[in-house]
């Protein structure tokens, strides 16, 4: 039985908490893509001047409006949760959706393929070589791919966000490296969508795939649509997600390039890693674990939308946090916040699938 199993048979849902280097860690900065830590001026200058100066930032002004950047990236966070629960219950009362089935996850929505997968997955001889029989080649190293929505379903999604982006309904933005994303939770896809999609369908499959990095026990997740177009983002910087396994959804539209690049796992320096270029296929998804280090390449032509799960495992992340690597400070957040726990999952708790 998993964790999540066994909180909802007490009448319970876990409590999820954040890290607390969520507000000093990770800040990206845009014109020098580099992912910085901030904890004081003194600690910044100490460990980034250097650095800072060889990427172009020569003048006291340049480094000024690093500083500035960041504090301002401090606040946000500080003030996210409250503002991001704002935003979720002004869209509840005011927006009005075009399409209001997509918010519930129909078995219609996946493909034959998917499906035939997860059943497989869910059999009781199901192993990790059975299933390679069933997916198409690896791409990269341990990332899977298969497909996922029907085209129809990929259309009325779009259209749906389309909807809601020319709305007057207030926007939060997924992380500080997309900036025309959408945060799914905030518009209330995760309860009849992306739940579902996570427990019924997805986690049989990385139960297999990835039982040595959290696999087998997701519990949360955060899930947003990236969006790339000529005149907006073209790429996304080389980054490892704030996930254990992370599931990446090509919708559409129509584009040129924007293939996503891996590399090595983030323990193993960049200079001894060679990267691998994975190509987005409308309605396929490509399954990664979260610190497998890919970005994404420019696109040339169109507009590109992805779907994106971070899928997280508290069992997991609970001893480690995978963003600053040290034992996570348990901080107070909302719904799945980032998805800790204070509890050690009970030691009767096993692996095996529902
Ligand atoms: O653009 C993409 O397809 C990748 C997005 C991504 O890696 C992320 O948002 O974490
Ligand atoms: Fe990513």
């Amino acid at each position: 039985m998993s964790c999540e199993d066994m909180a909802a048979e007490v009448g319970r849902k876990p409590q999820f908490y954040m890290c607390s280097c969520f507000t000093t860690n990770n800040i990206f900065l845009d014109d020098y893509k580099l992912h910085v830590r901030f904890v004081s001026e003194h600690q910044f200058r100490l460990d980034y001047q250097t650095q800072l100066t060889r990427l172009g930032c020569v003048t006291d002004q340049q480094y000024e409006e690093v500083l500035d950047k960041i504090h301002k990236e401090v606040d946000r966070r500080r003030q996210l949760c409250v503002v991001s629960a704002d935003r979720a219950a002004v869209i509840q009362r005011t927006y009005r959706p075009l399409h209001p089935h997509v918010y519930h996850l129909q078995e219609a929505f996946l493909t034959p393929q998917l499906k035939q997968i997860v059943e497989y997955c869910r059999s009781s001889s199901a192993d990790k070589e059975g299933l390679m029989e069933l997916l198409e080649e690896e791409p990269a190293p341990r990332v899977y791919r298969f497909p996922v929505f029907q085209k129809s379903f990929c259309e009325e999604l779009m259209e749906e966000l389309e909807h809601f982006e020319q709305s007057s309904a207030p926007k939060g933005r997924p992380n500080t490296m997309n900036h025309y994303g959408i945060l799914l939770n905030e518009l209330g896809f995760d309860e009849g969508f992306i739940t579902p999609l996570r427990e019924h369908y997805l986690h049989p499959v990385t139960s297999l795939l990835y039982p040595d990095c959290g696999g087998c026990c997701l519990d949360s997740h955060k899930a947003f649509v990236v969006k790339y177009d000529m005149n907006e983002d073209l790429d996304l910087s080389y980054h490892y997600d704030n996930a254990e396994v992370t599931l990446n959804v090509s919708l559409g539209k129509e584009f040129t390039d924007g293939n996503l690049y891996f590399g090595d796992m983030r323990q193993v320096p960049v200079c001894e890693t060679e990267c691998t270029e994975v190509e987005h296929k409308v309605t396929e998804g490509l399954l990664h674990r979260g610190q497998h280090m890919h970005g994404a390449l420019p696109i040339s032509f169109g507009q590109r939308w992805n779907i994106i799960i971070w899928m997280r495992a508290s069992q997991e992340r609970n001893k480690l946090c995978p963003m600053c690597n040290k034992s996570p400070c348990l901080v107070e957040g909302d719904g799945f916040a980032d998805g800790f726990t204070k509890h050690e999952a009970p030691l009767n708790t096993s692996c095996a699938l529902a």
